[in-house]
């Protein structure tokens, strides 16, 4: 056991059957300029799964996967960010009870879409803090559905998935291991998601589904285009060179991208431009198919490349994650032994 070090032991996801972005534009439910834009192929629909049960699906593959013990689990982490489907409940120990059955800690990180690396960062410094913390369940779990949330309109450069992913990490082993991860937080771009409106004493007291292209259009208007394009950039910029620099690696020696599932536009703008990605090596090709997971699509990209049999020893990955708030993760994780459970 190397102190300090972090090992991914498996991953697991669950996706309910995907919709035809065709279909959609063919019955008004997506406008054709977002289907141009975003190149969007489908994306998977929930046709009444909960979020947190999605999430608990997921997890019990990689528990599975990882041949963990309830009693292996020091830690449950849960990232979401819509509904869950209560209004005053606590979704993490829904999925500390249904997947893993324990009574380890089980806290819910809402961090948007950069959740899920939020709940590895904050895992990894929290299993270093005892050497008797041995290993953590990470989940992430949502639902985009009407009637507060339209996948296809409610933020216009990114179509929406409903899934559940899980990471089941440890101290000691895995199939691969977390050489770095570096977090970046700008908090000068939180009212990109609020925009003009004021608080509300309860949900949807101003609109009655999320309009997040309203509020950063307020925004823009407020603090301009360019600087506020150039504060994203610098912010990603400054989180890829931590991670990369805390690894002792270069962007050259990456040989796979697990990129955030946001419409093709905004992958060109935010990673094949900016750094020079090969589309190819990014799981652009696969999250085309599956939308914007929420705090998932790390979490979920490296569970589609292990079970693709994608990753062999010694291959590098690059995860990235993005949220509102604005906050950027970046992770370098090294290949050790071919996943057990690949397809092929
Ligand atoms: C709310 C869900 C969530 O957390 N999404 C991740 C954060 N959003 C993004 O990264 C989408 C890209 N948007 C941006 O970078 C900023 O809004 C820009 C750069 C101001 C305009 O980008 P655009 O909307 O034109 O693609």
């Amino acid at each position: 056991m190397n102190d300090g070090a972090l090992y991914i032991r498996a991953t697991g996801t669950w996706l309910p059957p995907a919709e035809r972005v065709a279909d959609a534009v063919a019955d008004g439910r997506c406008e054709a300029a977002v289907a141009r834009s975003t190149r969007m192929e489908s994306v998977t629909v929930s046709a009444g799964e909960p979020a947190p049960e999605m999430a608990a699906r997921a997890a019990r593959t990689a528990l599975e996967r990882a041949a963990a013990e309830p009693g292996d689990i020091d830690l449950v982490l849960h990232a979401s960010f819509y509904y869950q489907g209560f209004d005053l409940w606590a979704p993490a120990s829904y999925v500390q009870r249904a997947a893993v059955g324990n009574q380890c800690p089980a806290m819910e990180i809402r961090q948007v879409s950069n959740g899920g690396m939020a709940a590895l960062d904050l895992a990894w410094a929290y299993l270093a803090a005892d050497p008797a913390r041995v290993a953590a369940l990470l989940t992430t779990g949502d639902r985009f559905c009407p009637p507060g949330f339209d996948r296809w309109r409610s933020d216009p450069g990114t179509v929406y998935g409903d899934g559940g992913t899980a990471l089941v990490v440890s101290r000691h082993s895995g199939f691969a291991r977390v050489r770095s991860i570096a977090t970046v937080s700008a908090p000068d771009l939180e009212g990109m998601h609020r925009g003009d409106d004021p608080f509300g004493p309860a949900p949807f007291s101003h609109r009655d589904v999320v309009d997040l292209d309203a509020h950063k259009r307020d925004f823009l208007a407020r603090h301009g285009v360019a600087p506020t394009v150039a504060r994203v950039a610098a912010a990603q910029e400054a989180v890829v060179k931590q991670a990369l620099a805390d690894a002792g690696l270069g962007l050259a020696d990456i040989d796979r991208f697990v990129l955030p599932h946001l419409g093709h536009r905004r992958l060109h703008v935010a990673y094949f431009a900016k750094f020079g990605i090969d589309p190819a090596r990014s799981t652009w090709s696969w999250s085309r198919t599956i939308g914007h997971l929420g705090a998932g699509d790390p979490f979920a990209g490296l569970d589609h490349l292990a079970t693709a049999g994608e990753l062999g020893p010694g291959d590098t990955c690059l995860l990235f994650g993005v949220g509102a708030g604005f906050s950027w993760s970046c992770a370098v994780v090294e290949i050790l032994d071919a996943p057990s459970w690949r397809d092929r």
